[in-house]
């Protein structure tokens, strides 16, 4: 009653003084927890509640030149661990399955578990066993040579039907590579994933053209490929946006319940798709060949049909296939189309680079088709991609969480600390590489490269399973792209316009391109 009564004669003066002693207070013990806390690293000094205001992937290299290879950072209250040098990484990038200390990339994150990620797949999934299974799994189908050979017809295919809207949209056009090749690995990744076309490259011809050639398309198709980019845009969401701010801010409550509609519905059509599959399996005689995407292949593993059954092994479930499903085309399109525009950027600025590359293209190829095999010996390319893969990394962080408290470099750390592994850290360091600046794609000619400096693929058991597969996709399209074409940036001086976040996302890149047989 008394507190009542005080709070009904309280004055505005007296509401204020009270509401800054109450601020003070707890900006002062903020202060007094972060300058005494255990085991501190250098870093910038955080804001109360919400930590470090700056995008910490964007000021990584700042970070690192200020405080040193190993140094800290605040997000809201969450302690992230930076690591900019690679011995400082070899635990964190451990390959055995068996005694392994940083297993997981996340904390348990609710919003996560909302989405139903954390414990299904491999992206996010906390649990050890099942992603194990998984993994397992996922490596088998992305590493099999049939897999493989499919994909680079279906890379050829596909360049077919992209130059067909080029041709048609006048050679004098100027093309953005970005965007159209943000579209082509989405039909490629999602044909190579469920043997069907969902047309993205068509419906952005449309957006160009007026002879829509996608009309007589389903419209459902480009609502499939939208969902699929909300799954990606939920999955940040979810993961960063703690759960009392969804809970209590209005427009982020809306969000989060228009994402998860959003997902609900493209789970139940993800799910369809998976058991069509399963009863045209079913319906194929046992003697018939399956077709060679990767939906068929897991659905087989572990079947009456797979020859090389592990016996105690199991088939895996369709909610793990459903999340794999999103995990490969999350981890698969994006990645390799804006790598693939940065391989062409520094094409265009390093001539000497293009044409040994070119000369390799027409040594190994001439004219005929482009094969598994030949792409393999294409070893000048491989260590070109290395290079702009080690300058300009498609992903820029690669995240780790210790399940037991542990020690790097004499600082200790509770279990569940965030490590945040910076890829320009590593592979601009002066300790790992000489003349780190320099583009020179020579540096990995004939030699061995030791020790975690070059990881444009992450490394240890979480290393990228998708690694074979996308320098496979890109020399192909280099193949097909500069065997038939030259290409120009339409400004040399512009420097490479991206988008820093975990994922480098090449925003533009205006090229034009013009026959090599009319040159
Ligand atoms: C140039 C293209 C690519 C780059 C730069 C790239 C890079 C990466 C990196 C850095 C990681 C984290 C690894 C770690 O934590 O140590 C990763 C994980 C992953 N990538 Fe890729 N990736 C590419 C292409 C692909 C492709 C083509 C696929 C699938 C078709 C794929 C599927 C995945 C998956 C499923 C994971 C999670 C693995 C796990 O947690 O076990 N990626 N990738």
């Amino acid at each position: 009653m008394a507190i009542l009564s005080f709070i009904e004669n309280i004055d505005l003066l007296t509401l204020l003084v009270l509401v800054s002693l109450g601020l003070a207070t707890y900006v002062a013990q903020f202060y007094f927890s972060y300058f005494t806390r255990k085991n501190p690293l250098p870093g910038p000094v955080p804001w109360p509640i919400i930590g470090v205001w700056e995008d910490d992937v964007a000021m990584a290299n700042k970070f690192q030149e200020k405080y040193g290879d190993i140094w800290e950072v605040w997000k809201w209250s969450e302690r992230h661990v930076w690591i900019g040098r690679a011995d400082l990484a070899t635990k964190l990038l451990n390959p055995s399955y068996s005694n392994n200390n940083f297993p997981s990339r996340t904390t348990k994150n609710e919003g996560l578990d909302l989405m139903d990620m954390t414990s299904k797949g491999v992206v996010f999934n906390l649990d050890w066993d099942s992603w194990n299974f998984n993994r397992k799994c996922v490596n088998r189908v992305l590493n099999s040579p049939k897999f493989l050979r499919q994909s680079i017809v279906c890379t050829q295919n596909l360049f077919t039907e992209m130059e067909k809207y080029w041709l048609s949209l006048g050679l004098d056009k100027e093309i953005d590579l970005a965007k159209w090749m943000s579209r082509f690995m989405m039909d490629s990744t999602l044909i190579m994933m469920t043997n069907k076309n969902f047309y993205a490259l068509a419906n952005y011809y449309d957006t160009f053209s007026n002879s829509s050639c996608s009309n007589h398309l389903s419209k459902d198709s480009e609502r499939f490929v939208a969902g699929i980019r909300t799954h990606f845009m939920a999955c940040v969401f979810f993961k960063d946006t703690p759960k009392y701010q969804r809970r209590f801010f209005p427009n982020l409550r809306r969000r989060s319940k228009e994402l998860l509609e959003e997902v609900a519905w493209l789970n139940r059509e993800v799910l369809k798709i998976i058991r069509e599959r399963k009863q045209e399996i079913d319906r194929t005689q046992l003697e018939d060949e399956l077709s060679s995407d990767m939906l068929t292949m897991l659905l087989n593993l572990n079947t009456s049909r797979d020859l090389n059954r592990e016996s105690a092994a199991k088939p895996i479930i369709e909610d793990d296939i459903r999340a794999i499903i999103y995990d490969i085309i999350g981890g698969g399109s994006d990645t390799t189309s804006n790598s693939f525009c940065y391989v062409v950027y520094y094409l265009s600025h390093y001539h000497e680079v293009r044409k040994v590359m070119l000369k390799e293209l027409e040594t190994v190829l001439g004219n005929d088709p482009i094969t598994y095999e030949k792409l393999q010996k294409l070893h000048y390319c491989d260590a070109m991609i290395k290079e702009v893969l080690r300058i300009m990394p498609t992903v820029s962080v690669v995240f780790r969480v210790n399940s037991k408290p542990d020690e790097i470099d004499g600082h200790h750390f509770e279990s569940s600390t965030i490590f945040m592994i910076s890829l320009p850290g590593i592979h601009m360091h002066n300790a790992h590489w000489d003349n780190p600046q320099k583009f020179d794609p020579q540096r990995f000619m004939d030699k061995n490269i030791e020790g975690n400096i070059l990881i444009p693929f992450g490394g240890g058991t979480r290393i990228c399973p998708g690694k074979q597969l996308s320098m496979l996709q890109i020399k192909a399209l280099l193949a097909l792209l500069y065997s038939k074409y030259e290409v120009e940036l339409v400004d040399m001086n512009a420097p490479i316009k991206y988008c820093s976040t975990t994922v480098n996302h090449c925003t533009e890149l205006m090229i034009k391109i013009r026959l090599r047989s009319e040159i």
